[in-house]
């Protein structure tokens, strides 16, 4: 199996595309629904996060308010640094874990849906190709005050809180240019996930597994026999 990591800025259109993905057959790990599941009421990244930012972002049922947290960590640096250091860890061990079931299942491939994969690197050295969903500073702009409901300067900020788009392509194997229409997108998914389903990486890595498999096997058959001798 190999790891094809898809990325993007604030509302650039990685969730359409990754919906566009998941409908041609593709096993999609959304980073941002783990993020979700890890702060649930009473799991261990939850309780940090009360601990640090205090009950009041909590909701009246006991939940994380996320619209709440949301500007607190979107205006202070600092604060978004202490919320990343307590929810990434966990976001990757339950992302890993997700990873490890395809993988038994037989997938040849699994899509990795993270807004901060090249802002936080910790998971770039495993992925085999990177696409990033582009689309013009403007429209970005626009279609995150749509969406949010936010003002200009709130979602300026936003954005800001992440590395410029821009840098991002410059850093991707795959571009999906998103500024047009959702069928121009849908063109280039359908490409792109053409080009993945014919790759024949999986089985390098399968062979690699394989291998250190059976060297495990024989090294311990190996020691058996020797402690029996
Ligand atoms: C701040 C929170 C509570 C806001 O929740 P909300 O439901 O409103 O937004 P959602 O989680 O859907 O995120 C929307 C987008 O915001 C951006 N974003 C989220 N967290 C961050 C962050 N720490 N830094 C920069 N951008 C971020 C991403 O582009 C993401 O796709 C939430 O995003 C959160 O817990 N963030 C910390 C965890 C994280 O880094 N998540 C990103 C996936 S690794
Ligand atoms: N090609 C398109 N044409 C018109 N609207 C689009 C297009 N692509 C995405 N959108 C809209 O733009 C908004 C942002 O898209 P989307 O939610 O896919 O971005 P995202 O990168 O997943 O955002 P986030 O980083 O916040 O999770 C949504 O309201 C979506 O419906």
């Amino acid at each position: 199996m190999f790891l094809v990591g898809l990325t993007g800025g604030i509302a650039s259109g990685k969730s359409t595309v990754s919906s566009q993905l998941r409908e041609l057959g593709c096993p999609i790990i959304d980073a941002d629904v783990v993020a979700r599941k890890v702060v649930e009421p009473h799991s261990p990244a939850y309780r940090l996060v009360v601990q640090h930012f205090g009950q009041e972002v909590l909701l009246e049922n006991g939940e994380i308010d996320r619209q709440k947290l949301g500007h607190i960590i979107f205006s202070s640096p600092e604060k978004r640094r202490l919320l990343n250091s307590i929810t990434h860890p966990e976001i990757h061990k339950a992302m890993l874990k997700q990873i490890l079931l395809y993988f038994i299942r037989g997938y040849r491939f699994v899509v990795l849906d993270v807004p901060l994969l090249f802002e936080t690197r910790r998971l770039t050295r495993f992925l085999n190709h990177t696409v990033v969903v582009y689309c013009d500073p403007a429209t970005q702009l626009a279609r995150l005050m749509h969406r949010d409901g936010l003002s200009q300067e709130e979602a300026e900020q936003r954005i800001a809180a992440q590395m410029p788009l821009n840098e991002k392509r410059g850093l991707a194997s795959h571009v999906i240019e998103n500024s047009g229409s959702r069928e121009d997108t849908h063109r280039q998914v359908f490409k792109l996930h053409t080009k993945l389903e014919d790759s024949m990486e999986f089985l390098f890595v399968r062979a690699i597994v394989v291998a250190a498999v059976a060297g495990l096997g024989g090294l311990f058959l190996y020691t058996v026999r020797l402690l029996a001798s």
